[in-house]
């Protein structure tokens, strides 16, 4: 029986049924397929997990700026006429950093970095929707999903071509996608309700299983798309490479559900790994882990906020930590490009 990954949708009184087959059973066989409901208008009384309140991290050092600051009009970025065109009515600053680093640009307002985002993910989206007819873009949970809303604007909303999109999450919190703390309402609230996504292509845990089963579940969803080329795949390390994922990052440095100092950042033999203990509410989640997430073809970090100045002095500047943070392990194959606002350069 043919048991396509995609999801199928159902459209009942309002709500949307999404039935997708069961990811951990073998693809040629749909006999064993669970039904997953998700319905899309919240419950009215949601749970959600107390507020995280990160490690201070006392050994950071702020040290004076080491970098050179260029400045420059936003607008003369992208200059590719490919791209699209889009005027940014305030200044952007280019900090110059070791190209491991990654390109870092730091915007005067959140709002600026929100629009510069739009314009360097309908950019991307738009190149890897002619050379590949898909774009595979991963999602984090938290303020990321505010800074996307430019995308649901004009230009964005009609130019980009959104049934190329197909849509994950880099990690995800073990719990109903309608719960308050689920990384998949976020999304589907904050955005993926306002853009014409199918819904087929977009990714959520079985929230059905157990943190383990979650992070299995997804590691073979995504084996099943490698394997019909949905997902590109890494040529040096044979692991799925996803055309853009946007990470967001804590301000004890930590990126997905990959925590300092805990175990999960050095594991490499899974693609998909699920933590029980994460020091940031609620404590089951699900995690890409490092190999996958630095086997992609262009990584977004995005950093709003001066309570994550100092990571981002560490990660980007001067500033020292008793070890290396999870932020300072990311390092794509492709581009890694930072979005700052000024709080979170503030150090720099
Ligand atoms: O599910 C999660 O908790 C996230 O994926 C997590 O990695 C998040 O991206 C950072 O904690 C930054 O979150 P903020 O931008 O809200 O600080």
């Amino acid at each position: 029986m043919n048991c396509p990954i995609t999801s199928r949708l159902c459209y009942t009184d309002g709500t949307i049924y999404i039935e997708r087959c069961a990811l951990r059973m073998a693809f040629s066989s749909c006999t064993s397929a669970a039904i997953l409901r998700t319905s899309l208008t919240p419950p009215t009384s949601l749970r959600r997990s107390p507020p995280y309140t990160p490690p201070i991290f006392q050994s950071l050092v702020a040290n004076p700026p080491a970098c050179s600051l260029r400045l420059h009009n936003s607008s003369r970025i992208g200059v590719n006429p490919e791209e699209f065109h889009c005027k940014a009515s305030s200044s952007m600053a280019e900090i110059a950093t070791e190209k491991a680093k990654g390109k870092v640009q730091v915007f005067d307002s959140e709002e600026d970095l929100a629009v510069s985002l739009a314009k360097h993910t309908a950019d991307l989206s738009d190149k890897f929707a002619k050379r590949r007819g898909a774009f595979t873009v991963v999602l984090s949970g938290g303020s990321l999903i505010k800074s996307l809303r430019k995308l649901a604007e004009a230009p964005y909303i009609d130019a980009v071509e959104w049934l190329k999109w197909h849509v994950f999450w880099v990690d995800e919190r073990v719990v109903p996608k309608d719960h308050e703390d689920s990384n998949y309402k976020l999304a589907f609230d904050g955005f993926l309700s306002k853009v014409p996504i199918s819904p087929g292509n977009v990714y959520a845990i079985n929230d059905a299983l157990s943190a383990e089963g979650a992070a299995d579940d997804y590691e073979t969803c995504l084996k099943h798309l490698v394997k019909t080329n949905i997902i590109d795949v890494s040529q040096a390390t044979g692991l799925p490479k996803f055309d853009l994922m946007l990470l967001g990052m804590g301000p004890d440095g930590h990126v997905a559900s990959l925590f300092p100092g805990h175990p999960l950042v050095q594991a490499n033999k899974q693609w998909v790994a699920f933590i029980k203990d994460s020091p940031k509410p609620p404590p089951e989640r699900i995690t890409f882990t490092f190999p996958v997430i630095n086997s992609s073809a262009n990584i977004a970090l995005v950093v709003a906020g001066a309570g994550k100045a100092n990571v981002v002095n560490v990660a980007l500047g001067n500033g020292q930590s008793s070890g290396l943070l999870p932020v300072q392990m990311v390092s794509p194959e492709g581009e890694l490009r930072w979005f700052l606002d000024n709080g979170a350069a503030s150090h720099l």
